[in-house]
This record gives structure tokens, sequence and C-alpha cells, in this order.
């Protein structure tokens, strides 16, 4: 039997088992089984060549478009930035990726026009599976449907998730240790509503004999097989509703009810105009908001406080040691000592070390050995 004969056989005996605590281990072993042959399948075909989109990464953080062919990515992603990619009225005009980039708030956005993301692209029909490998390594997922095709949001994700991209979630808390003996041991706290030997099942599945185990939360089986694989992406999304010009107003709320049915929050959504430039004010502020940026304004001796190129960091990788890597040279070897002004200080010039955590438009002045 095939390869993919054995995943349609595994995909059927799960649908066909009920779910329940008594056949929770045995969907856990399917499952993780599952994962495994779909993993050997997609290295095999993927080891045939094929040429990826090398896209340089370059700016302060990287937006990645994802929508459907003719939704107007290229006209928004021209609005945006200073790209000029070619527009027109039939599908595929973006054949390649297209970059650009956006100024805002004294950050490089590198937006990311990829070419439309079509249905069976994780099985790399349609130039997908390019795509999906340039979603990879973006920062920030962003949405373009067109305010007629709402329903493309759930295609448009399913794919992202069958190429190992988990949007809006963090990965399962939990760590596997291999040791040379005694079995797997599970360690879970209360939380975790998962079996022990269902937990204990999706390892050996993945080759474990010996390990210890902890698992904290309570993560699903999927959840639990995607921390075990490990190379899984995380990345935030965000979701735009284009062509609103094309809309009546008293044909909003119907949008917005199409919107939840599909999982969406009407009110995150950005209803746009890329063509007529409407609404991009508020898309740029939510990009911002959901990369998470910091930006940090820095003190230069001499030269006073610049406050038109900021340093610009992440949420989560902003500390002073952070700024200080991101600043370059051999400001980490001369580091003495930091003082920061602004929302992380407990008083103006506080002075901190290199784990002070830095917040948005904090002053920043590094004091460092000569
Ligand atoms: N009315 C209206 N038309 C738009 C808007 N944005 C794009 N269009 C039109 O939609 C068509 C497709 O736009 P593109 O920007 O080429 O779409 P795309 O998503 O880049 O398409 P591919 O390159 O094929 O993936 C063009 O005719 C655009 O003028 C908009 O906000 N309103």
């Amino acid at each position: 039997m095939g390869l993919e004969e054995e995943i349609e056989e595994i995909k059927e005996e799960i649908s066909n088992t009920p779910y329940n605590k008594s056949t929770e281990g045995h969907i856990g072993r399917l499952k993780a089984k599952l994962a495994e042959k779909k993993e050997k399948l997609e290295n095999r075909s993927s080891s045939g060549g094929g040429h990826g989109y090398a896209v340089e990464k370059t700016g302060d953080a990287t937006v990645a478009l994802v929508g459907f062919p003719s939704v107007g990515k290229s006209t928004l992603i021209n609005a945006l930035t200073n790209a000029d990619s070619e527009t027109g009225e039939y599908e595929f005009t973006t054949l390649n990726v297209n970059p650009g980039m956006l100024k805002y708030n004294g950050a490089n956005i590198q937006v990311l026009d990829v070419p439309g993301l079509i249905e069976g692209a994780a099985g790399g029909r349609g130039g997908g599976k390019e795509v999906l490998s340039v979603v990879r390594t973006a920062d920030l997922v962003l949405f373009v449907l067109s305010v007629f095709e709402i329903d493309q949001y759930e295609r448009l994700s399913q794919e992202l998730y069958y190429n190992k991209i988990r949007l809006d979630t963090t990965p399962p808390s939990m760590t596997v240790n291999k040791t040379g003996r005694g079995g797997i041991n599970v360690t879970t706290n209360d939380q975790v509503s998962l079996d022990e030997s269902t937990i204990k099942e999706v390892l050996r599945e993945h080759g474990y004999v010996n390990a210890e185990v902890t698992v904290r939360g309570d993560p699903t089986i999927d959840e639990l097989i995607d921390g075990v694989m490990a190379n899984r992406v995380y990345l935030p999304s965000a979701v735009c509703v284009n062509k609103a010009d094309l809309i009546e107003p008293d044909y909003l709320p119907t949008v917005k009810e199409d919107l939840r049915e599909h999982g969406i929050d009407p009110e995150t959504a950005v209803f746009i105009s890329a063509v007529e430039e409407k609404g991009l004010d508020s898309l740029k502020e939510t990009i911002w908001e959901r990369l998470g940026l910091v930006r940090v304004y820095m003190d230069k001796p001499g030269r006073g406080v610049d406050y038109e190129e900021p340093l610009v960091l992440r949420e989560g990788e902003c500390t002073v040691g952070d700024a200080l890597r991101k600043l370059g040279g051999n400001f980490e070897e001369r580091f003495k000592f930091a003082r920061v002004s602004g929302d992380s200080a407990k008083h103006d010039e506080q002075q901190v070390g290199r784990d002070h955590e830095l917040m948005d438009e904090d002053v920043l002045r590094i004091v460092a050995r000569k």
C-alpha cells in the first residue's frame, strides 16, 4: 500500500471512531501516526526539486497578504507601500512574490504580496506550496477577503493549518526529554484533561521509548501532536475586507453576519477599499498592533533624542539586551548600564540593566565603556 492510501485509511478510521474517554488513547495514536505519515509524504514530494520563492526578509517585521486571486492584494500593496505591483482584471496577476515596504510609526514593515492561494494549495497544486513557504517566514498573516466572498476565509485558514501554520495561538506548554530507561513518564497538572495513557500513546507513535514528559494547560490531542512534532509555526493574524466601496451601507450588517458565521469578529476585521484608498489608516494601525512592535527612541550623546527613526523591537523581545543586539556594533560588550524614561520606567532616567523590559515610546540612553 502506498503512503497516500495509508493516510486515507487512517483518516477514515479516525472519522469512524467515536470520541470518548475509552477511545481517546486509540485516537491519539491514530492521529500521531497520521501526522508522521503526512510528514513523510511531504518530505518525499518536496525533495523532488521545485523552486521556492526566495524573498529576502528586510525591515523590522514582515506581513504576508493571504487571499484568493483577484481579491485586490496587488492593489492593496500598491496603496500601502512603495511597491509597484501589476494589477489586472484577470486572475493570477501576481505570479511572483512582490515585496513592498510600509513605513509606519518610524518602522519599516515589509509587506509581501504572494500569488493567490487556491484550493488544494497544501497539496502542491497551483504553486500554493511556494506561497505557503513564504507565509511561514512572515511575522503576521493578513487575510485579504473581498466583501462578497467572506467564505474564502475558511479555505484559506485550512490551507495554512495543513501547512503547519497555527494562527493566534501559542504552542502547548510541554517538555519532552529523552531518557536512557524507565519507559515514558508523564507529569501533568490538574488542568490537563487528556489521559496519561493517551499522552504516552502519542509519544510512542512518534518513536519515544524512554522519556520524561511534562504537560501543562489543557491541550487537545492535535495540539499535543503539534507540540511533539515541534515544527509548527505560530503566527498572529488579522483580517481585512476589501472592495467595501462596492456595497451599500444597508448591506454592511449582512457582511458582518457573514464574518461572524465564519468565526471572524466583525469588530476586529478592517473594512477597506484598496482602489479608493479608504480604511488604510486603520489597517496600518491593526498591522502595527498585531505585530506587537515597540518603538524605542534613542537618546544619543551630544545629539539628543531621535524621534524620527526609532529602534523597533517586538513584544517579548524588547529588553535592553535585545535593544543592544539590534543596535549592533560592539554595544553589547561595552554596555555599562542604561537610562530609561517612559512607561516602563519608575521615574525619568531610571538606571536599568540588560534585563529591563522596554515599552512602546520609551526613551533609552545607553551608557557604554569607551
Ligand atoms: N471596486 C474595487 N475594486 C478593487 C479593489 N481592489 C482591487 N480591485 C480590483 O480587483 C481586481 C483585482 O485586483 P488585484 O489587485 O490585481 O488582485 P490580486 O488579489 O492581486 O490578484 P492576483 O494577482 O490575481 O492574485 C482589479 O480589477 C482591481 O482594480 C477595491 O477596493 N474596490
